[in-house]
């Protein structure tokens, strides 16, 4: 039975993965996290700090940590020769060089949502995108829990992503994050973002497409942090026997 280890084992995320791992029968060779944090969070699973050990007893390893510790995490898995499913946001460019790197070496997956709704409403986005012309607007709501660090949240970026394959342009020319003040009127063909934060919501994300006289909006709430956690589940699974190179869930999910 494949075994998996998690990074970031004793957040929010971490611990919703041990009980979906318990409640499907899968396997968890033990998780990372922080120093200070060792123990037994789940039933079964030992906490310890060493990335590198952790790694060399798993089978497949997946992470929902921080970005600072993502270099750390990879070298351990390329070390020993273990794919890695990324669910860690707040990532930048640097980032997502250092997972071009190791994808030479071992299979990286790495996604801003593991989960089936959000990834098909990011292929209804491109779609809608594509077939829509300039004229409309494009803006993407997200609202999350009062805890979470990063902005935009990744989903938001993917469905951004997604809307700027669509349209046949690179997301980075288009976006337009936070707007304060006096602004200037909307850009044409830019893609805004705007972000809440309050309470417990797990995430809860709408696009928007806007055009003279009539408005079309796509929308994803997720109810809890369990589908986060059995589409990471269902990824490492995936992702064990497949060549090196990096992916993302559309693969897993036959999207
Ligand atoms: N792709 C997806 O589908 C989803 C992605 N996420 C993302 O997953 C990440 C984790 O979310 P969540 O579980 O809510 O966050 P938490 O803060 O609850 O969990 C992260 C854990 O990682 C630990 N950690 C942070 N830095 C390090 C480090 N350098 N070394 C070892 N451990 C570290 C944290 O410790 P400490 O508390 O001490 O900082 C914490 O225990 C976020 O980036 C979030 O956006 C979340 C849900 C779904
Ligand atoms: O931090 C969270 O909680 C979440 N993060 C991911 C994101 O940034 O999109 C996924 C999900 O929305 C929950």
């Amino acid at each position: 039975m494949t075994a998996i280890g998690i990074f970031g084992a004793a957040g929010r995320m971490g611990q919703a993965i041990a009980a979906a791992a318990g409640e499907a029968g899968v396997a968890i060779a033990g998780g990372v996290d922080r120093d200070g944090r060792s123990g037994e969070i789940a039933p079964g699973m030992a906490i310890g700090s060493d990335a590198a050990a952790l790694a060399r007893t798993s089978d497949v390893l997946i992470d929902f940590s921080s970005p600072h510790a993502l270099a750390a995490n990879l070298d351990a898995c390329v070390a020993a020769r273990r794919p890695i499913v990324i669910g860690t946001t707040g990532l930048e460019a640097a980032h997502h060089a250092l997972i071009d790197a190791a994808a030479q070496s071992i299979a990286v997956l790495q996604t801003g949502n593991t989960s089936l709704g959000v990834n098909l409403l990011a292929a209804l986005v491109e779609d809608a995108a594509r077939r829509l012309g300039d004229d409309w607007d494009i803006e993407i709501v997200e609202m999350h829990h009062r805890h979470k660090v990063d902005a935009p949240s990744g989903t938001a970026l993917l469905l951004g992503e997604a809307a700027a394959k669509g349209r046949g342009i690179a997301l980075s020319q288009a976006k337009v994050s936070g707007r304060d003040g006096i602004t200037g009127a909307r850009v044409a063909g830019s893609i805004g973002f705007a972000a809440l934060r309050g309470g417990s919501v797990a995430g809860d994300h709408q696009v928007i497409l806007a055009t003279e006289g009539e408005r079309i909006e796509l929308g994803h709430r997720a109810e809890s942090r369990a589908i986060f956690a059995r589409g990471a589940i269902r990824a490492a699974q995936w992702l064990v026997g497949q060549p090196a190179g990096r992916y993302d869930m559309k693969a897993v999910l036959g999207l």
